[in-house]
């Protein structure tokens, strides 16, 4: 049988969480620090740990059939790849970012200037849709430091808590492009049966993500009025409870309006709120 590869970072920002999710997708494998390659036991597939820069190229190429990497290092690239599905996890965005007083208010205020970046490629296309002529200084990390240490009048690297500018004196100036952990593949893989069968797997994984199983107890006669509040995957499931005229209700939530969803639901006479996480959605 075919086995398909599946490319994820060995080490750094989206490791864990990559390895979480196809932990929670129910695939069996080893993930010991010093393994390159990892066969999944329950599954036709195989894990390459990879240096997320190298990715990109290896689906495009077909070394590996997928990945799951940053859309910056993507786009940085210049890959052709299929975008499979995007994971919700390593949001952050590429920035822009100045000295706090570098006399610099607007974009046109960085003509003639340099900008320290390890994203090149985006930058310039960047500057190049706002007309702006900056020098572009290449470095591999450690970006923030550059202005404080002359080598550079502003910077463009990754962002999520804005903690790092913070503490090297720099502020955020203009957002470049968002980003997040994508599963990605090499073109033509979507329509492969073990392909489908994963990017399933791993919606079902995300949509339990985002809601919450929960069970209430209503009055009969108030069951019109928080029915309205739920509207569950198809319509909720009413149980009758021994209590005459009560019944218990079964049915899931989205994460994002949680507390708001069950603020109206007590001031719809709902009680004994029971709230669990769910594993898995299969549509
Ligand atoms: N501060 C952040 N918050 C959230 N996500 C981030 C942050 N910084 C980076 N990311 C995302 O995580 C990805 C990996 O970041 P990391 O810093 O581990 O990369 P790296 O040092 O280039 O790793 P590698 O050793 O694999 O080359 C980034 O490409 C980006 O998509
Ligand atoms: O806004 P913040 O939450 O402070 O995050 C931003 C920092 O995170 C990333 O680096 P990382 O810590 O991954 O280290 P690296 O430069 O070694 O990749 C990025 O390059 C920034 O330096
Ligand atoms: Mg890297």
């Amino acid at each position: 049988m075919k086995t398909l590869k599946i490319a994820i970072q060995k080490s750094g920002r989206l490791n864990e969480k990559s390895v979480e999710l196809l932990k929670n997708c129910g695939l069996s494998f080893e993930n010991y620090k010093s393994s390159l390659i990892s066969p999944v036991s329950n599954f036709p597939l195989e894990i390459l740990f990879l240096r997320d820069d190298d990715i990109p190229e290896y689906v495009q190429d077909g070394i590996a059939d997928l990945g799951i990497v940053g859309e910056n290092v993507i786009n940085e690239t210049e890959v052709e790849v299929a975008y499979l599905q995007k994971l919700g996890f390593g949001k952050c965005s590429l920035k822009l970012a100045i000295p706090n007083k570098g006399g610099i208010e607007a974009l046109a205020d960085l003509n003639g200037k340099s900008i320290a970046t390890s994203y090149p490629v985006i930058l310039r296309k960047f500057l190049e849709q706002n007309g702006v002529a900056a020098e572009i200084r290449t470095i591999s990390g450690s970006v923030e430091i550059s202005p404080g240490l002359g080598l550079s009048d502003a910077i463009c690297d990754l962002v999520s808590t804005g903690g790092t500018l913070k503490s090297n004196g720099l502020i955020p100036f203009a957002d470049v492009m968002h980003s997040e952990a994508v599963l990605i593949g090499r073109k033509g893989i979507e329509e492969d049966p073990l392909t489908i069968e994963l990017i399933q797997r791993v919606q079902s994984v995300l949509r339990a993500k985002e809601t919450k199983y929960v069970v209430l107890n209503i009055e009969q006669k108030n069951l019109g009025a928080i029915e309205s509040l739920l509207p569950g995957i198809k319509s909720p499931t009413v149980v009758p409870l021994a209590e005459e005229g009560w019944v218990a209700v079964h049915t899931v939530i989205p994460e994002k309006d949680f507390w708001s969803k069950i603020s109206q639901l007590k001031a719809a006479g709902a009680q004994g709120i029971v709230v669990m996480p769910i594993e898995k959605i299969i549509l």
